[in-house]
């Protein structure tokens, strides 16, 4: 019994039958001396006490090295569920390394926060590494413009059907590694172009490439990853976004020490001179930069415009500031054919004035420049893909901002005739995979 020692976890998710289970059995008979613990969630069997066995290292999935779960989803009702399981299964077994494979829920993110902060899982637990097991023939298929790009809407979790381009780009963005799997079914060509848009959409990420997921367990586990800290900033869109932003506040503030700012003009300025650039993938055609702006979108244009994106843009993220919406800080998100814009907050600038006040002297440094008249308000997009046209993209983006005439008119028809959501929670979709490819 280790009353001490965290035991470390690996989180593993992926899309269905991307060989998660070919994965389990493998490492359970390739453990050496490593004994593990395998949980997983089956969200498709009912009314299975979950049973904690665990143990031997040489036994498969189907002998009962398993601890199963069933009859929800680990994200909401289980979660209490899945707690008690794992605290009792570090009182009552022996082993050294526990492997949660929380199916049918396409975030692992809560599953990893259930062994962070202060729970009793933490106490016994550590996230050593978030694993997306990934099917490099669905993702070839998904992302490459050169293929048959896949519709298909694939498993749900907890909010029924999902888009399989969101599912695959959230948990890669949120993995420490991934298993390239399936690479039998590409060509080298088609498994390096894959790497090139994992390498995008989450740098730093180890990439393992493997059929029937044969990997080496040594490679896989027991290596510290997992970082809590810097997990929920790890993705691509969002290092990116963050980097361009503390640049500008940097800025800002060189600005203020010199004792004057040269009136450049911010609510129009062109946020990709920053260098928002990145070509670390650039030999694959993959690249990526940032469209910032202090000027708000016309409704109507920009929501034309993100729902028929060209094939070229894989990936992008952010926040935007709509006109009509002056209220509500809405995220946009898009992954391959799907894409949505979502109420994720209010705007800073939109609360009671003592509210504002709170705010801004709490997070001194809030990481951005805060505009005098609009303060927080803003868009931060990334764009993430191949070969794409960013000239076009910029000019086409620029072309749905506000005019001076429209910023100097009466915004009461941007309000009413507004199809983005009002509120927090809220979501619009823009864009959808047609159901058969
Ligand atoms: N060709 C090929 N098939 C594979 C590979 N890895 C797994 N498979 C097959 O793909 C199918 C799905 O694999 P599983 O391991 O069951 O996938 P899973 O992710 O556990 O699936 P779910 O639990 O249903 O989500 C099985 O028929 C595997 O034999 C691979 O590298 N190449």
């Amino acid at each position: 019994m280790r009353s001490t020692d965290e035991t470390p976890v690996t989180v593993l998710s992926g899309s269905l039958g991307a060989g998660k289970t070919t994965l389990l059995n493998h490492l359970l008979r390739n453990a050496g001396e490593r004994t593990i613990a395998v949980l997983v969630n089956d969200m498709g069997e009912l009314n299975v006490d979950a049973e904690l066995v665990s143990e031997q290292s040489d036994l498969s999935v189907a002998d009962g090295t398993v601890a199963e779960l069933s009859n929800g989803c680990i994200c909401c009702e289980l979660r209490d569920d899945l707690e008690t399981a794992v605290v009792r299964l570090a009182r009552e077994r022996d082993f050294d390394h526990l492997v949660v494979e929380p199916s049918g829920i396409s975030d692992p993110a809560p599953v990893a926060r259930l062994f962070t902060g202060g729970s009793p899982a933490a106490a016994r637990y550590r996230v050593e590494s978030v694993v997306a097991v990934v099917d490099a023939r669905l993702f070839a298929d998904t992302f490459d413009a050169d293929g048959t790009p896949s519709k298909t809407v694939a498993e749900g979790g907890e909010e029924g059907t999902r888009p399989i381009s969101d599912l695959l780009v959230e948990q890669v963005e949120f993995a420490d590694a991934v298993v390239l799997n399936k690479c039998d079914l590409v060509s080298d060509a088609e498994r390096e172009r894959v790497e090139s848009v994992v390498k995008a959409l989450r740098p730093g990420a180890d990439i393992i490439p493997a059929t029937y997921a044969e990997v080496d367990a040594d490679e896989l586990l027991g290596v510290q990853r997992f970082d809590p800290q810097s997990a929920a900033e790890a993705a691509g869109w969002r290092r990116m976004l963050d980097a361009a932003e503390r640049e500008d506040a940097a800025e800002a503030d060189a600005e203020g020490a010199e004792g004057g700012h040269d009136g450049h003009d911010h609510g129009d300025h062109s946020g990709h001179d920053h260098d928002g650039h990145s070509h670390p993938q650039a030999a694959y055609g993959v690249d990526s930069f940032t469209y910032r702006r202090r000027r708000p979108f016309h409704p109507g244009r920009v929501a034309e415009l993100l729902s028929d994106l060209p094939e070229s843009v894989i990936r992008s993220k952010g926040s935007m500031w709509v006109a009509g919406r002056e209220e509500t800080h809405l995220t946009y998100s898009q992954a391959g054919p799907s894409a949505y814009v979502e109420g994720s907050g209010r705007w800073i600038a939109s609360l009671p004035d003592f509210e504002q006040d709170a705010y801004r002297r709490n997070r001194s440094d809030l990481g951005f420049e805060w505009d005098d008249e609009w303060g927080d308000r803003r868009t931060g997009l990334v764009f993430i893909g191949r070969e794409m046209d960013e000239e076009g993209l910029v000019a086409a983006l620029d072309d749905c901002l506000l005019t001076d005439e429209e910023m100097a008119a009466d915004w009461d028809a941007f309000e009413s005739e507004n199809p983005f959501p009002d509120s927090p929670g809220d979501r619009t979709t823009l864009a959808e995979p047609t159901p058969e490819g």
